[in-house]
């Protein structure tokens, strides 16, 4: 059964409809992405999803409860992460841990919580002298620290440098793992590819795509890898056969460096082309496609 199921939502600011008759349905225990370029409605989406945002129509089932109607029962079932959350600048980190864990009937360890997200030095620091990062961080904290059920996460990393960034992506896996449901907006490419089971496409209000990250890149790249590689001799001679050879679609010379794009088993066919002729490849690269290539097919700024 899903986590989550929306239908026919929509939602307008000042008569300029925003989200246009969005279908959703998020699994129980998936990591769910939204992604889509500034200003798609992904934001009001998710907002609306939690309670946050009221929906001017369509309806949204959360854990079976409606979050415009049973807003204090979803409160305890679901932890949200919104975009520039903002606390009372003199409240002290842990202070903050305190009040939010308060607020729920089976809060987990707030030090251990504060510990994993390298806060616990912080504690006492208030809220108006953290970093960004630091406040990002704490986000993250206060919207886990009730152990929900559902956790509705804007932008999880902007603003994390790329250790910070990896270690948030451990602990949402591990949320995972112990079967929370997780809906993730991002304009991370990477984050989604590495973090999400599905992902939806949102743009201009409306859904345009709901798949897995290898499906949409294999549905938007069709399998195109790309084999970067230094050959000692004649490069242009050698781009010439290689251009004979199946699955191969363009080659580059690049002064010494070769750039072959292929398909299928492109790889091979050009790896053993080069032992055939005796040359040799120096700092062969593979580069297959990932979700950024597969968005920026689609003319996307996500
Ligand atoms: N409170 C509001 N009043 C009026 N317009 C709004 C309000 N909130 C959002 N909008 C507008 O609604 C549209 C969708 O905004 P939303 O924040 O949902 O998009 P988004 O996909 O999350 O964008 P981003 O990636 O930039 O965060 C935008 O054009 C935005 O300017």
């Amino acid at each position: 059964m899903p986590a989550i199921t929306a239908r026919g939502l929509r939602k307008s600011y000042s008569g300029r409809t925003v989200v246009d008759g969005i279908d959703l349905d998020v699994e129980e225990g998936e990591i769910f992405a939204v992604l889509g370029p500034n200003g798609a409605g992904k934001t009001t989406t998710v907002e609306m999803l939690t309670g946050v945002r009221h929906r001017d129509g369509g309806e949204i089932s959360v854990l079976g409860l409606d979050p415009d109607r049973d807003g204090d029962r979803l409160s305890h079932l679901v932890g949200v992460q919104l975009q520039d959350s903002q606390l009372p600048d003199k409240m002290r980190v842990g202070e903050a841990i305190e009040l939010f864990s308060s607020f729920y009937r089976d809060p987990v360890d707030g030090d251990e919580l504060l510990e994993r997200l390298h806060l616990a030095e912080a504690r006492k620091r208030p809220f108006a002298a953290l970093s960004g990062g630091q406040k990002q961080r704490l986000a993250i904290a206060l919207a886990l620290v009730g152990r929900p059920r559902v956790a509705v996460l804007d932008e999880l990393t902007t603003g994390l440098d790329p250790k910070a960034r990896r270690e948030t992506w451990g602990l949402i896996s591990g949320l995972r793992d112990s079967g929370v449901t997780v809906v993730l907006v991002t304009h991370f490419m990477e984050e989604a590819e590495y973090l999400a089971d599905r992902l939806a496409l949102i743009e201009a209000g409306r859904i345009v795509t709901v798949d897995t990250p290898a499906g949409l890149i294999a549905d938007r790249t069709a399998g195109r890898q790309e084999i970067r590689f230094r050959l000692d001799g004649d490069a242009d001679a050698a781009a010439d056969a290689l251009r004979a050879l199946p699955d191969v679609h363009s080659v580059a010379v690049q002064g010494t460096t070769l750039v072959v794009t292929g398909t299928g088993d492109v790889i091979l066919a050009v790896t053993a082309h080069i032992a055939r002729a005796g040359l040799t490849a120096r700092d062969l690269r593979v580069h297959q496609a990932t979700l950024d290539d597969a968005m920026l097919t689609t003319g996307s700024d996500a």
